[in-house]
């Protein structure tokens, strides 16, 4: 067996730098012909504005209050929160064995538009940068609150991946202690930064930028790959191309190429299999109020679940469940086909 190692060929693993994991790569199971197809889905014919919907301007929400007429992003604090700031600090502990953490947060819901028939991708970069600067200001304000340690901005986009209203929307989670993902990306990228005095993500994108194999789009603050470890079929990660802790150092600049390199890539997602591209994306950055994070390095991931078509998914289930993740098309395949798509979405006529 030559010792070159083929990614193209052989059943192996490949680690995930930012948290430590490995995902198991069976590229050998594609050499049937790439199947990806349009098909002919039911016409989306959502109104521009919705009477019934909980975020078009000047409803009613589910708990009586009502929305401005707005005409950009609108946020407001969510009715329904998973997290309540009134939760009193405490945590229990039986032997070691029944451990639990009160967690005090505070969740908020961002409409990205007024518009109740539009999505990412449909709109103007401009519109989306205002939601960039919207999530930047409500980091800033979030930050404010000292017992807030970290923040994640977030949005849940699709019906399959449990959205439970298509207005274009996402959501921020502030909390008073650290989620599990971040405190492994955290370790990772500490480790790195204590012996090379670089961030990890610098380093990786330096290299991916010269093999080139797993760019998607290149702008001039911020890169998209299909990242070396991805796990989902077309898992992207945005990474700033300035070391950057958080959204909070964001220039007027780099907020508007930041929206540039969202709306390239997710019009890419749509026009992939001719439909709107469902994902759960989220950015990854520093926690806050809890002294210096100087290896965090500022990074958007995106994790689509569709496979070959608008309605083939795939599933984490099985031995991902119990093993470990499992994909067949490997990152550099995904990667060339986001390549190849348009940067104009396949509506535009
Ligand atoms: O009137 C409402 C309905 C839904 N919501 C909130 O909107 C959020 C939308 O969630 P999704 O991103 O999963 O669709 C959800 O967390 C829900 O609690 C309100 O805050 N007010
Ligand atoms: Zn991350």
């Amino acid at each position: 067996m030559s010792n070159t190692f083929d990614l193209d060929s052989n059943p192996h693993t490949r680690l995930n730098i930012l948290t430590g994991e490995w995902v198991l790569v069976s590229p050998h199971r594609t050499k049937r012909p790439w199947q990806g197809k349009v098909e002919e889905l039911s016409p989306d014919n959502r109104p521009e504005y919705d009477p019934k919907c909980y975020l078009c301007p000047g409803n009613d929400r589910a708990d009586g209050d009502v929305n401005p007429a707005y005409s950009e992003s609108f946020v407001f604090k969510n009715d329904f929160s998973a997290l309540l700031d009134d939760t009193p600090l405490a945590s229990f502990n039986e032997a070691d064995l029944l451990v639990a953490n009160n967690q005090k947060g505070l969740c908020k819901v961002i409409s990205f538009s007024p518009k109740h028939n539009i999505t990412l991708p449909e709109m103007k970069v401009a519109d989306i940068a205002s939601v960039v600067a919207l999530w930047q200001k409500e980091f800033n304000s979030l930050s404010e609150n000292q017992w807030i340690k970290y923040i994640q901005i977030f949005e849940n986009k699709g019906e399959i991946m449990g959205c439970s209203n298509p207005h274009p929307h996402g959501q921020i989670w502030s909390l008073s202690d650290i989620p599990a993902e971040l405190l492994k990306e955290t370790e990772r990228q500490k480790n790195y930064y204590a012996v090379h005095r670089k961030s990890l993500l610098s380093a990786y994108l330096q290299l991916e930028l010269e093999i080139q194999e797993r760019v998607v789009y290149e702008n001039d603050h911020f890169v998209v790959l299909v990242p070396f470890w991805a796990v989902w079929p077309y898992e992207t990660i945005i990474i700033s191309k300035r070391h950057l802790t958080s959204i909070k150092y964001f220039t007027e600049a780099e907020i508007k190429s930041l929206a540039d390199a969202i709306k390239i890539l997710t019009v890419k997602y749509d026009n992939l299999f001719e439909t709107s591209f469902p994902y759960s994306a989220g950015m990854h950055q520093a926690p806050v109020n809890s002294g210096d994070y100087p290896e965090w390095h500022w990074h958007m991931h995106f994790y689509p679940p569709l496979l070959r078509s608008a309605t083939v998914k795939k599933f984490m289930v099985g031995y991902e469940m119990l093993a470990s993740p499992q994909r067949d098309i490997t990152a550099e395949f995904a990667a060339k086909k986001l390549r190849e798509m348009p940067q104009v979405h396949y509506k535009v006529k």
